[in-house]
């Protein structure tokens, strides 16, 4: 009979919570007594013990544990087994897990729940043994900090797993690199690395095929050092809407550039039967809003490939160049913007003008990074994906293809030159319909007529069509606004006209005025001497 328990021979219900409660409570006790006071040699020998009681000391599981960490080798190059455990371990989420995180970006279907990997062991089955699951290590924080806390605790997790934990407490420390640590039966270890890893490999690739949200990295602002990745700041969603279908684009280029990424990622064999990197370079040049930075969108959406969007004005050095390049995946494009206005990048011999064709004022980006040349950028690019990446598109973008250095321009550099240039009929109906949702119109033929006439970007139009939800309110603006720039262009024309007409003249002027000038200054109107030989009259001598 249990005390407190009246005549009766079962304890009642609340008694019940009582004797759990102080058994949990002693427990607790037990474990922090063990974890601040028994040194950690003493406790890998109390795990085993136990260990060894609960499953006999010849059937006791010989766990290993193996480490894979973010980045691997001294560069910091992207390790792609931890990434894909990152996006194969939320498929094995369960509603009692801690740390769950839902999310939805505009752009995705459903609903994303993944979870913090560093607070828990994540479980897993293959075939016919399991295996564990823990993130540790990286940037100090509340959850790393909970995490090591777990690896302290090993009698209140999976005794059968704990005493790998012990094998180097000293890794634990917040300052260790961020890795996954994978624990399993040592008999199976052929099984994982030939099977187990591999498998997750090919399910990560299928699962990120499937995902549309991709990533928008930026080298801007970012310190390659903190410890945050090497070099490329956080990435965010790339949201941006364009794909090939709201593209204005003319039919044929953009079936040109499709077939072209096709035939792109269909490729690896080749690429690697020729022994060269497999990556593609793209420079698209034209006028500022034709669409530039919408097609590198579009090609990214298309491709699901993330963006990593190189500030050349935030590279300080050489290695920080190479940390970017090494922190960008595979299967991502990396971009540089507005590569004219970069004064390394310029084709030197070009004069430096305050403002563009276009009235826009060159911006001045200058890299931090004297050293840095086209050229230099280039063969570092080249050479550091030709050693370790794979299905990488670069792409530059300039409105000023004529200033470029001309190591750019060299036939092989850059393996496709993309022209964009002002809106035509077909891309005018495009955003027509995306805009409006009208594919025909009374005022279509007139506004075809007037693009015609004049240098009209998609950005321009674009911008008109959102005036109004009202087809007739915004093709009627976009009629006056046509005709409006028309009218600009003509008097700039003339304008122009007139000024060199005028210029000209002046020309013209001041080379009749200067023999005379010469005369009275009493000059050799052929160099310029001032004394005249003996005997010359100065107002009319030549050499
Ligand atoms: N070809 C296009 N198709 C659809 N929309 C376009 C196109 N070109 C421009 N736009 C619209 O104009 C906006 C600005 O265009 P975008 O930034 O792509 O031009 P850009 O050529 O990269 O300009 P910049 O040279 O100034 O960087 C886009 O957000 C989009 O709304």
């Amino acid at each position: 009979m249990f005390p407190g328990m009246g005549g009766s021979s079962f304890p009642s219900t609340s008694m019940m919570f009582q004797y759990y409660a102080s058994f949990t409570g002693l427990m607790m006790m037990i474990t922090t007594a063990i974890n601040t006071y028994v040194p950690d040699q003493v406790r890998i020998y109390i795990v085993k013990f136990v260990r060894n009681i609960f499953y006999g000391r010849k059937n006791a599981p010989n766990t290993l544990t193996v480490a894979i960490k973010e980045f691997q080798g001294a560069g910091g190059v992207h390790n792609q087994v931890f990434e894909a455990a990152e996006t194969y371990l939320n498929t094995k989420i369960s509603p009692t897990m801690k740390g769950l995180e839902l999310s939805k970006s505009a752009k995705d279907k459903k609903v994303n729940i993944s979870v913090n990997k560093r607070s828990q062991y994540i479980e897993d089955e293959f075939e016919d043994f399991k295996l564990s699951w823990r993130m540790v290590g990286g940037i100090s924080n509340s959850s790393s900090a909970s995490s090591n806390r777990m690896i302290r605790q090993p009698m209140m997790h999976r005794p059968g797993y704990s005493d790998a934990f012990f094998q180097d407490p000293a890794e634990s420390n917040e300052e260790s690199p961020t890795r996954f640590e994978l624990t399993f039966d040592e008999k199976h270890y052929g099984k994982v690395v030939e099977s187990y890893i591999p498998y997750i490999l090919k399910k990560a690739k299928d699962l990120n095929d499937a995902n549309t949200t991709l990533k928008l990295w930026s080298s801007g602002g970012s310190d390659p050092y903190s410890g945050r990745g090497p070099g490329v700041g956080g990435g965010v969603n790339l949201q941006h809407p364009s794909t090939f279908q709201t593209l204005a684009l003319d039919p044929e280029l953009k079936k040109e550039i499709i077939d072209d990424l096709d035939r792109f990622v269909r490729r690896r064999d080749f690429y690697t039967k020729v022994g060269k990197a497999w990556k593609r370079g793209y420079l698209l040049y034209g006028p500022p809003g034709t669409g530039k930075s919408s097609l590198v969108a579009a090609m990214a959406n298309y491709l699901n490939f993330d963006v990593y969007d190189l500030e050349l004005t935030n590279i300080r050095s050489n290695s920080q160049l190479r940390s970017v390049l090494l922190g960008t995946k595979n299967r991502s494009i990396l971009l540089i913007e507005d590569i004219d206005c970069s004064a390394e990048m310029r084709d030197r011999s070009k004069t430096e003008d305050q403002f563009d064709e276009y009235g826009r004022p060159y911006r001045a980006k200058q890299s931090r990074n004297p050293d840095l040349t086209l050229s230099g950028l280039l063969n570092f690019i080249d050479g550091i994906w030709s050693s370790c990446g794979d299905e990488r598109i670069i792409i530059f973008t300039t409105n000023h293809k004529d200033k470029l250095d001309p190591a750019l321009l060299r036939p092989g550099r850059m393996d496709k030159h993309i022209h964009l240039s002002y809106i035509t009929a077909p891309g005018f109906r495009i955003l027509a319909s995306n805009y409006l949702s009208v594919e025909e119109h009374h005022l279509f033929g007139e506004i075809e007529e007037l693009l015609q006439a004049s240098q009209t970007t998609p950005a321009e139009v674009a911008e008109e069509l959102m005036v109004s939800d009202d087809a007739n309110v915004s093709l009627t603006g976009l009629v006056q606004f046509l005709k409006r720039k028309i009218v600009e262009a003509k008097r700039l024309k003339e304008e122009e006209a007139q000024k060199a007409l005028e210029e000209e003249k002046d020309q013209k002027e001041t080379k009749d005025e200067e023999p005379k000038k010469t005369r009275k200054s009493g000059m050799c109107s052929k160099c310029g001497s001032i004394k005249p030989p003996p005997g010359v009259i100065p107002a009319a001598w030549e050499c």
